[in-house]
């Protein structure tokens, strides 16, 4: 049986990318029965024995063919669904990484799961709606994934 339909249900964690191209991340319209047609970070589940930043590199690529570098961990949510038939549950796992190679465009490896992919501006006007409610909560907190700029003396 899938994990996530455990009777009694168990949280699951999930490690998804912020991947960043100059000023803009990495989004796609989910195709999922839950969070289903909001915009989300490509990602999925923590498999047994891996790490953060192979779950994030194997994610990535399954999705978009795109690979990653620089991986690093930004911050973990703890989400709770129940859009869908059955509730889910999910510690989310945010990373952040670059394309390995800039030029490459990512394609939609898995387009029943997914509309596309697009690059969008992380700021408010630049986002698309809606997004997926854990990425809509940390737009709301203020959440940067990008880079602070070092402290210019
Ligand atoms: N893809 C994605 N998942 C997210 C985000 N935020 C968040 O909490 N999650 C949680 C809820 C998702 O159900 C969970 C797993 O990701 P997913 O739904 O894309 O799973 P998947 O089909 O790719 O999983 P897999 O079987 O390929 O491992 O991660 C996000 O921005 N993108
Ligand atoms: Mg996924």
């Amino acid at each position: 049986m899938e994990q996530g339909g455990r009777d009694p249900p168990v949280p699951r964690v999930a490690v998804v990318v912020f991947l960043l191209k100059g000023n803009t991340v990495l989004l796609g319209r989910r195709r999922n029965s839950h969070g289903d047609s909001t915009y989300a970070l490509p990602g999925g589940h923590l498999e047994f024995g891996e790490s953060f930043e192979e779950c994030a590199g194997r994610e990535v690529e399954e999705e978009t063919g795109m690979k990653i570098e620089g991986t690093e961990l930004l911050t973990v949510t703890n989400n709770v669904f129940r859009d869908g038939e059955k509730p889910l549950h999910y510690v989310t796992v945010f990373m952040r990484a670059r394309p390995e190679d800039e030029g490459e465009e990512p394609r939609n490896m898995e387009p029943g799961k997914c509309d596309g992919w697009g690059w969008y501006e992380w700021k408010e006007e630049g986002l698309p709606t809606p997004l997926f409610g854990p990425l809509e909560r940390m737009v709301a907190s203020g959440f940067n994934p990008f880079p602070t700029q070092p402290q210019q003396h």
